[in-house]
């Protein structure tokens, strides 16, 4: 579970970071990078989600697209790079399954921090990880813009 006051940046530094390891389990059981359906099943729940707690679902829906694009991003790299170099390729590792459980409680906590933020935008974290630069801009995307206030309906006057 993430610590109950991880900043946004953490909650997505934190969830590239357990792609990693899902790259190294679906490596070593030569599962695909992609799952659509469990994609479209998390962006339901996000949608519900942000319903539950007051939070656009359109904005949620847009932040969990950056980051499953981001964590593919790091997945396919890893893929890329073990392909190439087999010197590298890791060894054990958790299960797929509760690496999942992970992600989805790190969604959940992104969400929470996204509803309690204002709308001003957030720029990715700098890290010296080149692994990780491209995909941190593009877990920003939608972050990077100015957001609904939280609470907002987009209906008002
Ligand atoms: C992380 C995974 O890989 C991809 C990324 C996902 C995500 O970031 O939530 C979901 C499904 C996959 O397309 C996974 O399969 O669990």
């Amino acid at each position: 579970m993430p610590e109950p006051d991880a900043s946004l940046p953490e909650l997505v530094l934190r969830r590239l970071a357990i792609s990693e390891q899902v790259a190294a389990a679906k490596f070593g059981a030569g599962r695909a990078v992609d799952d659509p359906v469990r994609e479209q099943r998390e962006l339901a729940r996000v949608r519900a989600l942000a319903r539950e707690i007051g939070l656009d679902p359109d904005l949620a829906a847009g932040v969990l697209t950056d980051q499953i694009a981001a964590s593919k991003q790091v997945q396919r790299r890893l893929f890329e790079r073990w392909t190439e170099q087999p010197g590298d390729r890791p060894t054990g590792g958790p299960d797929l399954s509760v690496l999942r459980a992970e992600l989805d409680g790190l969604t959940a906590a992104l969400l929470d921090r996204l509803a309690a933020i204002g709308p001003e935008p957030l720029t990715p974290p700098e890290t010296p990880d080149e692994l990780k630069q491209e995909p941190l801009r593009t877990a920003f995307r939608t972050l990077a813009r100015q957001r609904p206030a939280p609470g907002a309906s987009g209906n008002g006057p």
